[in-house]
């Protein structure tokens, strides 16, 4: 099985896919049942219900008394899933990790040494931008939302025979911008403009 500090978004997307070909059920509510809840899960109706060892790349539950399965069904009238045991740091499960931004002076790309320093601290994604924006903002109180496109691969092998410039970084913008603004029209849409009444001014 794989590691379970990191699953990649293919991994996700193979086990959701097996799931999906294995029911007709398409969930609108996910319900999470630990120690004493698990019961709901068997009160759903039109049941498919899979063990966890049997879905591909899916963690195993070692608590004793969860049933360890995964149940499709519904639950008045809502088409629901239900966790039939969890999974626990306890158990060696790491939290959702969130992503850490790392900003470089540039303007010259990092070296294989600033890169590897640059992972072993932590840091997910690094740019040459935002951070400076962000304390700016934050310090004005105002609310920020960082949106950074990820345009390469940081090298950090000297057997490597990729190299970043800034053309190929073009490149990759050019080729995503127009998600990238429909993504910012559509948060644009969403937004509630009010007067951030409700952040923190001492910041
Ligand atoms: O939009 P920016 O300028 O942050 O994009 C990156 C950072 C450097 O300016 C440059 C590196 O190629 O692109
Ligand atoms: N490092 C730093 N800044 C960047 C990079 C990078 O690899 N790509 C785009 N901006």
């Amino acid at each position: 099985m794989h590691s379970k500090e990191h699953i990649s978004h293919d991994e996700y997307q193979k086990t959701a896919d097996w799931l999906m070909s294995q029911t007709k059920h398409r969930p609108q509510v996910a319900i999470i049942c630990g120690s004493g809840l698990g019961m709901l899960a068997d009160t759903l109706k039109c049941q498919d219900s899979f063990a966890y060892a049997d879905i591909p790349g899916f963690p195993q539950s070692t608590v004793q008394g969860h049933a360890g399965q995964l149940v499709f069904g519904e639950l008045k009238g809502k088409t629901c899933v239900c966790m039939q045991g969890r999974f626990h740091m306890y158990e060696g499960h790491s939290l959702c990790k969130e992503g850490v931004y790392a900003m470089v002076g540039g303007p010259n790309f990092e070296t294989i040494a600033e890169a590897r320093l640059l992972h072993r601290l932590g840091v997910d994604a690094v740019g040459m931008s935002t951070a400076p924006e962000v304390v700016v903002a934050t310090h004005c109180g105002l609310r920020v939302f960082g949106l950074s496109l990820i345009t390469n691969k940081v090298v950090k092998s000297y057997e490597d025979t990729e190299s970043v410039n800034h053309e190929g970084v073009l490149e990759i913008g050019r080729l995503r911008s127009h998600t990238v603004q429909q993504l910012v029209t559509e948060l644009i849409d969403r937004m509630e403009i009010n007067n951030n009444d409700n952040i923190n001014k001492s910041i």
